[in-house]
């Protein structure tokens, strides 16, 4: 498929404590793309200079085959064809929604920018808002018309820097819902920067994963759900149990079973079994492993038991759609060893990970 956003040895210094890049990056036409991370960790930074807000050090940013940001170019943002739609909106006050979105359509003839507005107002639902300021509509609306203007003069591709954070919960999830459709109708490309990994899985056809300034790793949202490059990877994106145990013979051995594995370490190192709480199994037979029940919740579909563990210096956490009823405040269960990642025990230097 096209490349269609090229991004090659980026980098830019801020300050002295920070440093984004180097950043090679290449985005595929219509992908919408979903930039993560914690905060701090430049993922603003890498949109503002995609965006042309900022300007690179060093590297190169090209775009649909034309370098926009380069030793020796630069393109500014407005001659970029490059859609931004900001964390607070950043809609004109002083303009009506319809004024807002037809702003970028200065230079088309009237009659087809009335048309593409009415289109917009239309597919954001904005139709009867069209003559309202930015300050009478709602949070949702407001992003809305922020994504109507972005899209306005058909960009090549759309930035969204955390689009849905000021929202509350059940409104973030519908804005979420229709922003996808909208980009998906439209054929927009799109990066969206988010801190919220679930919202990441849920949205992006490719996740990046940023740390410290740099890419740790990209891919789909299985790719980095369920098979995770590092820890911090593994981390962001589930919880997980740390069982630690001893490397042995192709094994972890652990208080709770000895798991195969392949790591990078010497026989007797000490390393982590990283087991989602869905590994860990209701199990009936009393060959099972026990745990005494220390907290339970319920959440719905799902119950969360904490389990006091012989051997474990941590409660184990079992998440399950089962309805179980402790007998004598002890659960007996089994781990499914399908989905556990390994990695090594802090201070230790492999850095080899894998499901068993
Ligand atoms: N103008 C600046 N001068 C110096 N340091 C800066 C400047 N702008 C940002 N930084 C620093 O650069 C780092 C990256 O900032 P950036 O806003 O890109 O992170 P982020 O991942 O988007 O964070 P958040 O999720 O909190 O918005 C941070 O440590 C920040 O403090």
């Amino acid at each position: 498929m096209q490349s269609m956003l090229a991004v090659n040895g980026l980098v830019r210094r801020l300050g002295p404590g920070f440093t984004l890049g180097p950043i090679d990056l290449s985005i595929e036409a219509r992908q919408i793309v979903c930039l993560v991370g914690h905060s701090g960790c430049g993922k603003s930074t890498l949109l503002r200079l995609i965006a042309g807000i900022e300007r690179p050090g060093s590297g190169t940013i090209g775009l649909n085959g034309k370098i926009l940001a380069g030793p020796d170019r630069f393109v500014e943002p407005e001659k970029r064809n490059i859609g931004f739609v900001f964390q607070d909106y950043a809609l004109f006050p002083h303009m009506t929604i319809e004024q807002n979105i037809l702003f970028g359509l200065r230079k088309r003839p009237r009659k087809e920018a009335q048309t593409r507005v009415a289109m917009l107002l239309e597919l954001t639902a904005l139709t009867a808002m069209a003559d309202r300021y930015p300050h009478m509509l709602s949070g949702g609306e407001q992003q809305r018309a922020a994504l109507a203007r972005a899209l306005a003069p058909e960009p090549s591709i759309v930035l969204m820097d955390e689009p849905f954070s000021n929202l509350d919960r059940d409104l973030r999830e519908r804005l979420r819902h229709d922003t996808v459709a909208l980009l998906r109708q439209t054929h927009t490309t799109a990066v969206i920067v988010t801190h919220d990994a679930e919202e990441a899985l849920s949205i992006g056809d490719r996740i990046i994963l940023m740390k410290s300034g740099q890419i740790i790793q990209q891919g789909s949202s299985r790719d980095l759900h369920d098979q995770p490059v590092d820890r911090y990877s593994a981390e962001f994106f589930s919880s997980f149990n740390r069982v630690p145990g001893s490397y042995r013979d192709g094994k972890l051995h652990t208080a709770i079973g000895a798991f195969p594995c392949q790591l990078d370490l010497a026989e007797g190192s000490q390393a982590l079994a990283f087991i989602r709480p869905q590994a860990v199994c209701p199990c009936l037979s009393f060959d099972g492993l026990s745990g005494s029940v220390l907290a339970h919740s319920f959440r719905g579909e799902i119950e969360q038991f904490s389990l006091g563990v012989e051997g474990l210096e941590k409660p184990l956490v079992m998440r399950t759609t089962q309805r179980l009823t402790p007998h004598k405040g002890i659960l007996r269960f089994r781990i499914d060893p399908q989905t556990i990642l390994f990695f090594p025990a802090a201070g230790q230097d492999a850095s080899n990970s894998q499901a068993a």
